[in-house]
C-alpha cells in the first residue's frame, strides 16, 4: 500500500510539471509525411533492426555493396577516446571501416579489457516478466510489477526504487496511458534520452558514434519516422530532441545497439554501450562480450598480436556466408571480408550437401542457382569421392527440410510433442543430403533440444546436446562462449540424469570451466556458480571415498 500510494504521489507531480513544458520540434520532411499515422501504427514500428544474437531471421533484401565508412576529418580534433579500456586497447581511424580497436601489445587470450554499463538499457518484451527491469538479472522468486504501468518487473524494493530515480518515473506516466506493452527499441530510446537528460555533456559520446544517415534508405527512415512519433508520446516534451536529432539517434542506435545476453547466451535485452560499440565485426572474432546484469565485459578468446585489429561478432555465425553478408549490410551498412567470408564463399559448411562416402565429414559445394543441366557432379573436398545428384532431388529434400523447419517452429509453443517429430523427420530427411553442420540442421537440432528439456526428456535432450557441442567446435571460432555454455548443459544434464555418477559429472564441469573461463570474467556469476557446484561435487567425492574407506 505504502509502495503504491508513494507511485501515485510521484507521478502526479511528474505529470504536472510536465504541463509546463515547452512542445517538441516540428518534424522534418520524411517525419512530416508520418504526422497522419495512428500513435497504434507507430507502436507497431518496433522494426527488426536491434541487433539479435541468435536465431535472427534475415530479411529478403539480397543487395550487398560496401559503404565505405571514413571518419570525418573535421572532426578528427575531437578524436574519441575509449573510457575504462584496458591500456593495451587503442581507437584509430580507418580508411573504410571508422575508426577501429587495436592491440597496442600483445593480449593473450581469457583476459578482461573492458567494463562498461550501458548509456541506456531494456530487458526486451518476451522477457520483461523474467528479468528484473533495473539489475537484469533473474530470480528464482516471481518479479513485482509495477503496480502503476504493469509493464516493468523488479527483483526487489531496492531495484525498484534505484529505476525509478534514475529512469521509470519520467517514462511510467506515458506507459500507464498508453495501458499496452510498449515496444523494446522505444522504451531503449525514451532511456537513452532521459540519460542524455540527466547529463547532456555525455551524449557527446553517442553523438560521436557511427550513425550512416546518409545511406539509410528512404524507406528505413520512414520506420525511424515512425518511430519518433511513438517517442513523442512517451518521452516528456521537455526532453525530447527535435526530429532531424531523434533521426540522427536513431540511425546511432541501429547501428550501435548491442545485444543483452543472459546467462544462457541468449539475447534478453539490448543496450546502448559507448565504447565496447566501437568495435569491428568479424564473423570470425578474436574478442567476445559477455553480460553480468547489464554490465557488458568484453573478454580475448584468443591470443591477439600487437597491431591486430580486435574485433567481436554482430551477429550468429552459425548462419552461411550470403545471409551473414545480406544482415550485415541491411543492419550496418558494410560487406565482411573477414578470414571466415573469404574462406567460406565457395563451399561453406553451413551450406554444403555432405559427402556420401560413410564417415567422412568432408562438404560437398552445395549447387549454385546457375547450374543448368539437372546431373550434378561434385567431389568432396576433404576425401575427393565422386557426388553425383540430381539437381531436382536437392532441390526437392531440401525445400521440404526447410518447410518442416518452418512448420515445427510455428508447432512449438501449442504442442511441443508434435513439433518435435517434424523437427525428427526434419533430421532423418536432411541427414542424407546436408552437411552435418547446415544451418538448417543445426537449428533443428537446437529446437529438438528445447523442446526435450521443456518435455523432461533428459535422454534426447543430452544426446542432442552432445551432438551440438561438436558441431559448435566447426561453427563458431575455438573458446566461443557457444560452445562453452553447450559443455555447461551437458555437465547439467549429466549429473541429473546420473546423480550418482559423481567422478563423471565433475569431469563435465571441469571441462565446462575450462571452456568458461575464457569468454567469462573470474568474478562473474557465470563461473562462481559452476565452481560453486565443482566445490559441492568434490564434497561428494570425498564423503563417498570416507564411506567406502569405512
Ligand atoms: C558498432 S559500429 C563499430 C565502430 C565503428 N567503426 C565506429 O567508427 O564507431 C558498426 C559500424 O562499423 C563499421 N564496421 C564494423 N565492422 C566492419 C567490418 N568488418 N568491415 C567494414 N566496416 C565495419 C560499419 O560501418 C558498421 O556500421
Amino acid at each position: 500500500m505504502h509502495k503504491k500510494r508513494n507511485y501515485r504521489q510521484r507521478v502526479k507531480e511528474d505529470s504536472s510539471s510536465d504541463e509546463e513544458l515547452s512542445s517538441a520540434q516540428p518534424l522534418d520532411s520524411t517525419a512530416s509525411k508520418l504526422t497522419t499515422l495512428s500513435f497504434d501504427d507507430a507502436l507497431e514500428s518496433d522494426i527488426a533492426f536491434i541487433p539479435r544474437a541468435p536465431m535472427a531471421k534475415p530479411s529478403q533484401n539480397k543487395s550487398t555493396h560496401t559503404t565505405n565508412f571514413e571518419v570525418n576529418e573535421s572532426k578528427q580534433e575531437d578524436l574519441p577516446e575509449l573510457e575504462g579500456a584496458d591500456s593495451r586497447m587503442t581507437l584509430k581511424p580507418t580508411e573504410n571501416r571508422g575508426y577501429a580497436v587495436f592491440a597496442g601489445a600483445t593480449v593473450t587470450a581469457g583476459q578482461t579489457l573492458l567494463k562498461e554499463a550501458p548509456y541506456g538499457a531494456v530487458i526486451d518484451e518476451e522477457n520483461l516478466t523474467k528479468y528484473c527491469s533495473s539489475c537484469f538479472k533473474s530470480s528464482s522468486q516471481p518479479l513485482s510489477r509495477c503496480s502503476l504501468c504493469k509493464q516493468l518487473y523488479y527483483c526487489s524494493k531496492q531495484c525498484q526504487a534505484n529505476d525509478w530515480k534514475q529512469y521509470h518515473s519520467i517514462e511510467c506516466p506515458a506507459f500507464t496511458k498508453i495501458g499496452k506493452p510498449v515496444p523494446t527499441a522505444i522504451r531503449c530510446l525514451t532511456r537513452i534520452l532521459i540519460s542524455r537528460a540527466n547529463a547532456p555533456v555525455s551524449y557527446n559520446r553517442v553523438e560521436n558514434l557511427a550513425s550512416h544517415k546518409d545511406v539509410v534508405p528512404e524507406k528505413v527512415k520512414m520506420k525511424y519516422a515512425q518511430l519518433i512519433m511513438a517517442l513523442k508520446q512517451i518521452v516528456p516534451a521537455k526532453i525530447m530532441p527535435n526530429a532531424n536529432d531523434a533521426m540522427d539517434l536513431i540511425c546511432r542506435f541501429t547501428v550501435n545497439t548491442m545485444s543483452i545476453l543472459g546467462s544462457d547466451y541468449a539475447s534478453i535485452g539490448v543496450g546502448l554501450y559507448t565504447n565496447v560499440c566501437r568495435l569491428n565485426h568479424s564473423c570470425w572474432p578474436n574478442c567476445v562480450l559477455a553480460f553480468e546484469g547489464k554490465t557488458a565485459t568484453l573478454r580475448t578468446i584468443r591470443d591477439i598480436a600487437p597491431s591486430e585489429e580486435m574485433c567481436i561478432s554482430y551477429i550468429d555465425v552459425m548462419d552461411p556466408y550470403p545471409m551473414r553478408q545480406e544482415r550485415l549490410y541491411s543492419q550496418y551498412y558494410f560487406k565482411c571480408q573477414c578470414e571466415l567470408c573469404i574462406h567460406t564463399q565457395d563451399v561453406d559448411i553451413r551450406n554444403a550437401l555432405r559427402c556420401s562416402r560413410a564417415n567422412c565429414t568432408g562438404p560437398v559445394r552445395y549447387p549454385d542457382e546457375l547450374e543448368s543441366s539437372d546431373n550434378y557432379n561434385e567431389t568432396c573436398t576433404v576425401c575427393m569421392t565422386p557426388v553425383s545428384l540430381k539437381l531436382s532431388d536437392i532441390h526437392e529434400r531440401y525445400t521440404r527440410v526447410s518447410q518442416i523447419l518452418d512448420l515445427a517452429g510455428s508447432l512449438i509453443k501449442k504442442d511441443g510433442a508434435r513439433a518435435l517429430l517434424n523437427l525428427e523427420n526434419c533430421i532423418r530427411i536432411g541427414d542424407n543430403l546436408l552437411h552435418p553442420c547446415h544451418h538448417i540442421l543445426v537449428r533443428a537440432r537446437q529446437q529438438i533440444k528445447d523442446i526435450a528439456i521443456d518435455l523432461k526428456d533428459w535422454d534426447k535432450a543430452y544426446s542432442t546436446t552432445k551432438q551440438l557441442f561438436d558441431l559448435y567446435q566447426s561453427i563458431y571460432p575455438k573458446n566461443s562462449p557457444m560452445t562453452a555454455i553447450e559443455s555447461l548443459v551437458i555437465a547439467k544434464m549429466y549429473s541429473h540424469i546420473y546423480p550418482d555418477h559423481t567422478w563423471k559429472s565433475r569431469e563435465h564441469y571441469v571441462q565446462a570451466l575450462k571452456l568458461l573461463e575464457i569468454g567469462y570474467d573470474p568474478q562473474s556469476s557465470m563461473i562462481r556458480s559452476v565452481r560453486d557446484e565443482l566445490r559441492k561435487l568434490e564434497a561428494e567425492q570425498a564423503f563417498q571415498l570416507h564411506q567406502q574407506t569405512r
